[in-house]
């Protein structure tokens, strides 16, 4: 997937400014940076929910624009920001949804589509709520559910803004470990993420957005310094590195009221 110099805006002023951005196939790619720097925007262009001002983005060479629905249904999978789930729903029929862009002209669902929905629904630990509307769920659950839904999609490809919403850290992991196992088995994957250890921890390429640009990208290593946090977060902070990837232990004392 690559993006192209892309500017989106949704009035006057450009949210996302020319921005170019290689992802690099069959690695996850992680997006952080401070609120309001253009991230989810960013994504929104990259899965076709935001027409682009200028510039354009390519999947295995084309421009989503020209490629037809179903198509680009095929080959992305789209986890948006706080996804509305309709109403009733069960977790099993929310996850089928995930099944549309594959099925054919009477909508049955093949034994390969019921293999997809079960594989997504155990992959977050959901098989035993399958059944239960996912209005009566907990945050964290229906977070999960709108995840097996995006990984029954089985495309190559895989936009998640913030998947770890609402998780508490032990499931926050073991979304990310499924994340991991996608990139590792050959999808790219492309997340927005708030938590810049989680980032650091799983991403293969780390890329900082501050004000509509990349401040940064790379190994996260290499990326995420005390002062690159300091410049682009505003935060002071000290960078240790466990098992071979950067920690960000924030340097609160800076933050505290009277504290200069
Ligand atoms: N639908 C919209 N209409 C108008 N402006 C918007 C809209 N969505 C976002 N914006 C503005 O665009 C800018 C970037 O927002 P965006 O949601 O992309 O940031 P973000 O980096 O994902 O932030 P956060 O970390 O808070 O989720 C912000 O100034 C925001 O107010």
């Amino acid at each position: 997937m690559h993006v192209e110099n892309l500017t989106l805006a949704y009035d006057a002023a450009p949210v996302v400014d020319g921005l170019t951005l290689d992802v690099p196939t069959g690695q996850l790619t992680a997006v952080v940076g401070p609120n309001g720097s253009g991230k989810s925007t960013l994504l929104r262009g990259m899965s076709r929910l935001l027409p682009p001002r200028s510039g354009q983005v390519l999947l295995d060479g084309k421009d989503i624009h020209q490629l037809p629905a179903r198509e680009l249904a095929r080959k992305l999978g789209v986890l948006p920001q706080g996804p509305v789930t309709p109403e009733g729903i069960t977790a099993a029929e929310l996850v089928s949804r995930g099944r549309h862009p594959h099925r054919g002209l009477f909508g049955r669902l093949t034994a390969e589509d019921d293999a997809a929905i079960e594989e997504a629904l155990a992959a977050v630990e959901l098989t035993e709520l399958r059944a239960r509307p996912v209005d009566q769920l907990s945050g964290g659950q229906r977070q999960r559910v709108w995840i097996a839904m995006v990984l029954a999609q089985g495309t190559q490809h895989l936009l998640l803004d913030e998947p770890t919403t609402y998780l508490d850290l032990a499931h926050a992991v073991d979304v990310m470990n499924v994340v991991h196992v996608a990139a590792t088995t050959g999808r790219t994957v492309v997340a927005v993420l708030h938590d810049l250890t989680l980032a650091a921890q799983y991403a293969d390429h780390l890329v900082v957005m501050g004000d509509g640009r990349i401040a940064a990208e790379g190994r996260p290593a290499d990326v995420l310094t005390a002062a690159l946090l300091e410049e682009v977060f505003g935060l002071r902070a000290t960078v240790v590195q466990v098992g071979g990837a950067p920690v960000v232990v924030p340097d609160r004392l800076h933050h505290l009221p009277g504290s200069g």
